[in-house]
């Protein structure tokens, strides 16, 4: 299906959503991940307020909502990178599969690789394409030889759509693809350690119209393996590639559901005026 007026700032937009029927997006069993009365502040200013979210396996999740209403912030708590944010302090509780995030017998080095996190700019290792994928599972310990992480490498690079074009030429420098090509190669880094998660902070915001579409097949393919999570300034691509939608507002997660009711029939009138332009 299509989605009309991308980005939703001309009128009313019409979103159609390109997931299954409502009942078939429902998060089935229990949560993949699993967040409870998450406060974030940087200093003294709080960020995040009590956010409450199931998130489902094998699915991808879209954070949308204004700028600056928390939508990162929340998405760094899953893999604790506001760990590495001195003034951040998150209370609350986040698990995933059952155990809490930030339990003190949790690496987040551990964590990290297994839930992996793709940025808005690409940010390939100033390495050859080869060594961006291996680095991963060499550092963890993921192959036995070089043949098992040719391998892997090979694999992963085929998972992120980019195999057909860089096999010849594993040995050049990551940072000489095209910015789509980067991204996907990014991609392909983070499923080397056969993650669980991924998490990605507008992965597709530096991108061209052609990459983007790759980008958003490629995390339509992924769903089946992968839990995803998606901050996505773009509604219309919310509608494209997720299951859920999650809207936030002022810090505030104002309501999660089936992407399809979360565009057709919001049940907070923030939510309804967020998708229909009337703020954001
Ligand atoms: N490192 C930081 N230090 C201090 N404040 C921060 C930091 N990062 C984010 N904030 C503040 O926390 C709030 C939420 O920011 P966040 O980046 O999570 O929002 P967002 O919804 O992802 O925004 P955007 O869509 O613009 O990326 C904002 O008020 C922001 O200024």
């Amino acid at each position: 299906m299509t989605v009309q007026s991308p980005d939703d700032t001309a009128g009313t937009p019409v979103i159609q959503t390109a997931v299954p029927p409502a009942s078939a997006a429902a998060p089935v069993g229990e949560p993949k991940i699993k967040a409870r009365d998450v406060k974030v502040f940087y200093g003294d200013k709080q960020a995040l307020f009590d956010v409450n979210i199931d998130i489902p396996a094998k699915s991808v999740t879209a954070f949308i909502g204004p700028s600056g209403c928390g939508k990162s912030t929340f998405l760094r708590c899953i893999n604790r990178m506001n760990d590495t944010i001195p003034s951040a302090r998150v209370e609350g509780s986040i698990e995933i599969d059952g155990a809490d995030v930030n339990a003190r017998s949790v690496d987040p080095v551990v964590l990290r690789s297994r839930v992996g996190m793709v940025f808005q700019k690409p940010n390939p290792f100033p390495k050859t394409i080869f060594e961006n994928v291996a680095y991963g599972p060499r550092i963890h310990g993921l192959a036995t030889g070089k043949v098992e992480l040719e391998a892997i490498v090979e694999s992963s690079l085929k998972k992120a759509g980019l195999w057909n074009e860089v096999a010849d030429r594993l040995h050049q420098p990551g940072t000489g693809l095209s910015g789509g090509q980067q991204q996907r190669l990014v991609i392909a880094r983070a499923i080397a350690v056969s993650p669980e998660v991924i998490l990605m902070d507008e992965p597709c915001s530096a991108l061209d119209p052609i990459a983007t579409a790759k980008i958003e097949e490629l995390i339509d393919e992924l769903r089946s393996q992968f839990c995803i999570v998606i901050v996505t300034h773009s509604m219309a691509q919310a509608a494209r590639v997720s299951q859920r939608t999650a809207f936030f507002h002022l810090g505030k997660l104002v309501e999660s559901g089936p992407t399809e009711e979360m565009f057709t029939n919001p049940r907070d009138s923030r939510t309804q005026d967020y998708i229909t332009g009337r703020f954001g």
